[in-house]
């Protein structure tokens, strides 16, 4: 073993401790990333599947190509939006019924987040239910060289179970090589003028390679049955942010989140029919083009088994295009216990895009 694993060993070893933040709000002290070295992608990738080998391998998920007609000069933007399970919620409170509580583990669920992070390298990552945020995420991703934003839920339920590490909360990271933050927005969600417990991040960056900007926003709405018209609230509060960040759509939109709505929900509706002129990407990989994929969410609670699509990645239609999206897993992968499992991470799939600018009308004709 060389130098730089056994410093990789140690870096991750620092994060697996991390408990012992749950008896003092050391949660929001963060170590100062400048000081710290630079990690290397694939032995990070190796330190997570030494600490995985007794697991079963991860699943195999293809890309798909969504092949645009618009030629583009620059490389395209990879989107990864995923709720992650707020490891407190995940042994406190969701009521996992088929999964082994040992699936669980930190130590280990942890690598297999950070594998699923590693194995797509995302150039922007959109995050939901981060409750490892300071002690965890921050730290390594900042040494992978993306720059973070955390804001967490007001009164997270991650509170209110013992040993918890912290509230959980929405969580912005962004390749810094690629692109410079313009400006950055925190928002508690307000309903019908009451403020939520739900919020969002909305950041506007420059790429550095086209000098193009665009807005970056997450979310995770209020979830459950019967709140139906309260996640409409808060979506119509989130366009509203956003068409004000976003100079009413001149600035190209990217929505990353998971809505806890259904397709045939009113929030849903907000977004596919707001003036931002949003597109879902994850429709693309329908036949039609027209329709959600059946499941981005399966587990099994005690009031039996929860098959959802709650997730989405939507985006300016005018102004960008998806040119390839990641497959979800099959039923078959997903295997008869649902998610999470011993190897799955969270009770969401991640969804990942890669995006490009819509050429100019100008520089196409260059380009041909
Ligand atoms: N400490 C305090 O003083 C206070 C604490 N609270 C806590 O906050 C909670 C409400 O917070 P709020 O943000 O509105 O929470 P939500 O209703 O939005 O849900 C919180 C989490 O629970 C998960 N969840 C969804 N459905 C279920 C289910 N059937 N069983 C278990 N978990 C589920 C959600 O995951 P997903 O999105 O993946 O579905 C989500 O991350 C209260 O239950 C209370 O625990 C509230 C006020 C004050
Ligand atoms: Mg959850």
């Amino acid at each position: 073993m060389g130098n730089g694993t056994s410093r990789l060993y140690s870096a991750l070893a620092k994060t697996l401790n991390s408990s012992a933040a749950s008896q003092h709000p050391e949660y929001l002290v963060s170590p100062d990333p400048e000081h710290l070295e630079p990690i290397d992608p694939k032995e990070l990738l190796e330190e997570c599947r030494a600490v995985l080998h007794t697991r079963p391998p991860r699943f195999q998920r293809d890309f798909v190509d969504l092949r645009t007609d618009c030629p583009s000069s620059h490389p395209p933007i990879r989107v990864m939006q995923w709720n992650i399970l707020a490891q407190a919620l995940g042994e406190g409170k969701d009521n996992f019924v088929q999964c082994p509580v040992e699936a669980l583990k930190w130590e280990e669920r942890k690598c297999l987040i950070l594998e699923e992070i590693l194995a797509y390298q995302p150039d922007i990552l959109c995050l939901q239910e981060v409750d490892h945020y300071f002690d965890t995420f921050h730290p390594l991703l900042s040494r992978l060289g993306y720059q973070g934003t955390f804001f967490p839920k007001p009164w997270s339920p991650c509170l209110d179970v013992e040993h918890n590490n912290g509230p959980d909360g929405c969580a912005l990271f962004f390749l810094q090589n690629r692109f410079k933050l313009v400006n950055s927005a925190n928002i508690r969600l307000t309903a019908m003028t009451l403020k939520t417990n739900q919020v969002a991040i909305a950041q506007t960056l420059e790429c550095k390679e086209s000098g193009r900007q665009f807005c970056i926003a997450v979310t995770h709405l209020k979830a459950r049955t019967g709140w139906e018209r309260f996640r409409s609230a808060q979506g119509c509060d989130l366009l509203q942010n956003l068409q004000n960040i976003t100079q009413g759509a001149k600035i190209p939109l990217i929505v990353c989140g998971d809505f806890n709505a259904e397709p045939t929900e009113e929030v849903y509706k907000h977004f596919a029919s707001s003036s931002l002129n949003l597109n879902s990407a994850y429709k693309l990989l329908s036949a039609d083009g027209q329709s959600e994929p059946p499941y981005t969410t399966w587990k099994i609670r005690t009031s039996g088994e929860c098959r959802h699509t709650l997730d989405y990645i939507w985006y300016s239609r005018q102004a960008l295009s998806v040119r390839s999206a990641l497959d979800l897993l099959t039923e078959e992968q997903i295997g008869p216990n649902r998610l999470p499992s011993f190897n799955y991470p969270s009770d969401h799939l991640s969804l990942v895009c890669d995006f490009s600018f819509n050429e100019e009308p100008d520089a196409l004709l260059k380009l041909l």
